[in-house]
C-alpha cells in the first residue's frame, strides 16, 4: 500500500510535518511519497494510495495559495472516484478563534461532498499551544494507519 500525502502550506509547516511521517512511519507503510499542491488538479486522487491531506489555514480560514488551484478543481470536477480514502492533518491556531483550522476541514467537506471518505477524524494542530506539530503529527499518524490499513487491505481484497 503507498500512502500519498499532498501538502499545502504557506511558510513550510506542514511539509516539515509531513517529511517528518515520511520518516518516522517507514516501518510501516514503505513508500510514502510527498507531494506538493501546487498546480495539482483531482487527477493527484487517480493512483491506488492510501491520502492523507496536510496543509494549513491562512487569510480569513482559507486554504494556502499553494493550495488554492487543487481546492478550486475539487469543485469544479463533480465526477470523483468514489474509492478514495482520506485522512486529514490541519494545521491552525486558535488565535483565530472563526477559523481555527479552516483550510483543513474545507478540503474534508469538499472531498466528502465528492464521495470520498475519511477514515478516522480530522486532527487540528494549534501553533499557538507551543506543542511541536512534527512530534503529535507523527503520533497522532501512527495510529491513524493503525486505522487505515486494514480498510485498504479491505477495499483490496474486494477489488
Ligand atoms: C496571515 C496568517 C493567517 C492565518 N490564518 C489562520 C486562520 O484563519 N485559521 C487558523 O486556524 N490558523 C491561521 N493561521 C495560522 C497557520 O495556519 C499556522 O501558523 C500553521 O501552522 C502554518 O503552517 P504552514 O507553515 O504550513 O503554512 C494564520 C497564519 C498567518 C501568518
Amino acid at each position: 500500500m503507498k500512502l500519498k500525502i499532498l501538502v499545502g502550506t504557506m511558510t513550510s509547516t506542514a511539509d516539515y510535518v509531513a517529511r517528518a511521517i515520511q520518516m518516522d512511519c517507514a516501518d510501516i507503510v514503505e513508500d510514502i511519497e510527498v507531494v506538493m499542491m501546487d498546480g495539482q488538479d483531482p487527477s493527484v486522487f487517480d493512483e491506488d494510495a492510501l491520502y492523507l491531506i496536510c496543509t494549513s489555514t491562512y487569510g480569513s480560514g482559507d486554504v494556502p495559495d499553494n493550495a488554492r488551484a487543487l481546492y478550486e478543481s475539487l469543485d469544479a470536477q463533480p465526477k470523483f472516484p468514489g474509492n478514495v480514502k482520506y485522512g486529514v492533518i490541519a494545521l491552525g491556531d486558535r488565535t483565530y478563534m472563526q477559523t481555527f483550522c479552516f483550510g483543513g476541514q474545507k478540503f474534508d467537506e469538499r472531498l466528502q461532498g465528492l464521495g470520498a471518505q475519511r477514515i478516522g477524524e480530522v486532527w487540528c494542530h494549534d501553533a499557538s499551544a507551543g506543542t511541536m506539530p512534527e512530534e503529535l503529527g507523527t503520533a497522532w499518524c501512527r495510529e491513524w494507519l493503525a486505522e487505515a490499513i486494514p480498510v485498504m487491505q479491505k477495499q483490496a481484497a474486494d477489488a
